[in-house]
């Protein structure tokens, strides 16, 4: 599992599910950082995850430590930025992809379990249990 602190206005939430164990990165901006207008320097790209660092300026070759952008693969990817983008992923794709296999599992008796992990805030509960029904 990874773990990452990449700012307060990052967000990343991994997912180990058991047996599958699925590594999973998963991007959204809270309320707070939208009314900070803060940027995105998180992208996903297929299975891959680039982080760009703002403070190195772009062009700029040094040691491999200090690249700007640095680029991690997973099992999956999520982006929900922003529903109108083409790569937007939903609760129920999230679900689809990485919850159903699980439940079936469950279903014809075996142990199962579902594990988020993630910076305080990073959206573990949302993606679990979504939003309260009134
Ligand atoms: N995919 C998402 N789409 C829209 N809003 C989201 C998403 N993920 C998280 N949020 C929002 O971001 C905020 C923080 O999410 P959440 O409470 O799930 O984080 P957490 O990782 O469980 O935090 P903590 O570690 O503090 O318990 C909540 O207001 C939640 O509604």
């Amino acid at each position: 599992m990874m773990m990452f602190s990449f700012g307060c206005w990052r967000k990343v939430l991994n997912l180990c599910l058991k047996p599958v164990r699925n590594l999973v990165d998963y991007l959204v901006f809270s309320s707070r950082e939208k009314e900070l207008t803060a940027k995105g320097i998180i992208k996903m790209e297929g299975t891959k995850t680039s982080i760009t660092n703002l403070k190195i300026p772009d062009g700029v070759v040094g040691d491999s430590m200090r690249e700007r952008t640095k680029t991690f693969t997973y099992d999956f990817s999520y982006d929900s930025m922003d529903c109108k983008s083409s790569s937007f992923v939903s609760q129920e794709k999230v679900f689809r992809d990485l919850g159903c296999d699980v439940l079936k599992a469950a279903f014809e008796g075996y142990n199962a379990c579902v594990f988020a992990y993630g910076q305080t805030s990073s959206g573990k509960s949302y993606t679990m249990m979504g939003v309260p029904v009134r």
